[in-house]
């Protein structure tokens, strides 16, 4: 065997028992590019939260995990399977949208599509369709309004069954776009713990995308890091610095710590981004 692998050989062996395996992977619309050449595992049970400013293509990423978006070029793998539409391997929380008022869903009618609503595999149907039901609304706090119409829910509510229908399938891999988008504290807390609570018990790998690492920053193994068409990958001590952010905007921001927080100034369209962080003093 040889005493350094070919790079190629490496990147097959690294993906093999990953739950994510993107390889050498680009996007772009048109001219613009997204992202180039993009090599990033996630593990089983990791957590990997996904940052960037507006239009850096996050979301983007979270369509080509799911299937809806080819690559330029290179590969993207899921539980070892090239990625495909409909893979009962994911749960997905997708951006919030309030449901209309008047939609004659129930709370337990949305958690039960996250069970059937999947063209392939098994079906659960009858009793025991319901009682895994009534566990998913129970882990998620939902048991109270579970038959109540959706469209009278708060979002705080609504966002918990969309994550109750995620983890219907105990997924290999669970995919959020900003799920903590307009919720309260308290629900902010509710939601996060309850997706670190489930890659902790089922080993599931999670994608976060947020614009505030604050409310997960206990939970983050890594970072992706998505700006200007560059990316870093990392745990957030090593992504979320002066030196590394500043050299991705292509301009001086200044990432400060101070009581445990993180706080981002100077991004060049204006936005102030605060993080968690863990010491104080400029980093
Ligand atoms: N199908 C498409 N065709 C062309 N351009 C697209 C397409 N989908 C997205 N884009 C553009 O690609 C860029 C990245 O979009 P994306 O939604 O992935 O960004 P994002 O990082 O999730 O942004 P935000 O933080 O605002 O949600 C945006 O400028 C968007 O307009």
């Amino acid at each position: 065997m040889p005493a350094t692998e070919p790079p190629n050989r490496q990147a097959a062996a690294a993906a093999a028992g990953s739950a994510i395996a993107l390889t050498d992977a680009t996007l772009a619309y048109g001219d613009r590019v997204l992202w180039r050449d993009l090599d990033l595992q996630v593990r089983p049970g990791e957590f990997l939260a996904v940052l960037g400013p507006n239009g850096s293509g996050k979301t983007s990423l979270l369509r080509v995990l799911l299937g809806l978006q080819a690559l330029n070029s290179g590969t993207a793998r899921i539980a070892g399977h090239a990625v495909r539409r409909g893979s009962r391997d994911i749960g997905y929380i997708p951006q919030q949208k309030a449901f209309r008022a008047g939609s004659p869903l129930r709370a337990r009618d949305l958690v039960g599509l996250g069970l059937d609503g999947h063209r392939w595999g098994f079906r659960l149907s009858g009793r025991p369709f319901r009682k895994r039901v009534d566990e998913l609304l129970d882990l998620v706090g939902a048991s109270a309004y579970a038959d109540v119409p959706v469209g009278l829910l708060s979002g705080g509510e609504q966002q918990r069954l969309r994550a109750a229908q995620a983890l219907a399938t105990d997924p290999k891999v669970l995919l959020c776009d900003e799920p903590l988008l307009s919720l309260d504290l308290h629900h902010q807390q509710a939601v996060s713990s309850l997706i670190d609570g489930q890659r902790r018990r089922k080993n599931t790998a999670v994608v976060f995308v947020t614009h505030e690492i604050n409310p997960i920053i206990d939970y983050v193994d890594r970072v992706l890091y998505l700006a200007g068409g560059q990316f870093r990958v990392g745990t957030p001590e090593e992504v979320m610095t002066t030196a590394v952010l500043s050299d991705m905007y292509g301009t001086q921001v200044k990432v400060i710590r101070n009581e445990g927080r993180l706080v981002v100034v100077g991004l060049p369209d204006a936005t102030t981004h605060e993080h968690g962080g863990h010491e104080d003093g400029e980093d």
